[in-house]
């Protein structure tokens, strides 16, 4: 683990990664012991927080974040938060932007994995496990924390110790499907499902994750929107797709722009299984350059069927775009990744919960199955677990 207290930017990998927690991704702050002085839910607003001096309202100075009143007995305060991706997490935001007299010495961090729907109480009962020790923040600064917990996870807990105001909490990860919920033809790129970006040539104004985010942009900035290019070149994002699969139908999303989206756009696709990706003679086209519209979502069907591992897309010669979709199917290893990927990645007590709940097994089958991870990719599924499919 590491802590920077500068800025994020040193390291675009890990900053570039989507927040797990956020707001956009259905991130919700399911309950605080304490929010007497600004309310948790402040803490996933993907907006930057802001601050107006001397505007006060009926508990105090109003404060975009979410603030606890000053501790009189021992202990600390605490939020737990949903992921709207569980996943991997990777990096820690802990931004305490315009708490400058009362911000938290310390913070502190746990993560844990539960089955269904639990409620607050339910949550406090989880097995929690430790993502950050009590570490010393900052105010009025992002304090940065690169973090590799080995579990999904479905739950954050923020600790203040003891009390105090934080603005934004992010929590950038590698989310981490839940196989159950991933039907025959799905969204091979959906950030949702295990997409990663893992190039672009341009993100002047917005993230090129965003162009594989749940659901519609609302506005031109849910979007990728590249600067205005001055030379010849075009711009292109590509993408590690959740698995190995054909890609068989593509949404080019141009919604919300209109004086900016790209003239044309084409796709192509590698099999980083027998190919380098990094090597340009991997390519191969999937869709040919077509020209777009824009505020449109154009729907095409592939010419070319193929596996791939990564898509690119191209656009000409620059602009800005919605969403991208890629409809298909996954190949029969690529299958057997999103199962084992997930599955190797629960922690002990929500493996235990899968096999004994809806897999059935007896408590010593499950702690045996539990045990025998991590399973190989290349190997056959156990049939505990095609059966959940
Ligand atoms: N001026 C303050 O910010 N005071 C208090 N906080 C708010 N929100 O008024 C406090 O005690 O932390």
């Amino acid at each position: 683990m590491s802590r920077n207290q500068e800025h994020a930017n040193d390291d675009p990998y890990r900053s570039s990664l989507p927040d797990l927690a956020s707001r956009i991704y259905g991130g919700s702050a399911a309950y605080a012991n304490d929010e007497l002085f600004a309310e948790r839910e402040n803490l996933l607003k993907p907006e930057e927080p802001t601050y107006q001096p001397y505007s006060f309202g009926h508990k105090g100075q109003i404060y975009d974040g979410w603030e606890t009143r000053r501790r009189r007995e021992p202990g600390h305060d605490h939020a737990i938060i949903r992921l709207g991706l569980p996943g991997l997490i990777r990096r820690l935001v802990v931004d305490t932007s315009f708490f400058k007299g009362n911000y938290p010495p310390e913070v502190s961090v746990q993560g844990c994995a539960v089955e269904g729907y639990p409620d607050p109480a339910e949550l406090e009962q989880a097995d929690w496990e430790e993502i950050l020790p009590p570490s010393p923040v900052e105010g009025h600064t992002r304090n940065v924390f690169d973090v590799d917990p080995p579990h999904r996870y479905t739950h954050v807990r923020l600790c203040m110790h003891p009390d105090g105001g934080i603005a934004r909490l992010r929590v950038h990860g590698e989310p981490v499907a839940d196989p159950r919920w991933i039907s025959d033809r799905f969204d091979l790129a959906a950030l949702e499902n295990g997409g990663r970006v893992t190039g672009c040539s341009n993100m002047f104004f917005s993230s090129p994750s965003n162009l594989f985010a749940p659901g519609l942009a609302r506005v031109m900035g849910e979007g990728w929107e590249t600067a205005r290019r001055r030379d010849d070149g075009n711009d292109w994002v590509s993408v590690r797709l959740a698995a190995a699969g054909t890609v068989e139908r593509a949404e080019v999303d141009t919604s919300h722009f209109k004086g900016n989206a790209p003239g044309w756009a084409s796709l192509s696709g590698c099999d980083a299984r027998e190919a380098d990706p990094d090597d340009p003679a991997s390519w191969r086209e999937l869709l040919p350059r077509t020209r777009l519209q824009p505020d449109t979502c154009h729907r095409f069907r592939l010419p070319v069927r193929t596996e791939v591992t990564h898509v690119r897309l191209d656009v000409f010669p620059d602009g800005g775009m919605a969403r991208l979709r890629l409809h298909g199917r996954a190949s029969e290893d690529g299958s057997r990744h999103l199962v084992t990927r997930w599955f190797n990645r629960l922690p002990p007590s929500q493996a235990r919960a899968v096999l004994t709940g809806e897999a059935g097994l007896d408590a010593a089958a499950a702690a045996a199955l539990s045990a025998r991870r991590p399973l190989s990719e290349e190997e056959a599924l156990p049939t505990e677990l095609t059966a959940l499919l």
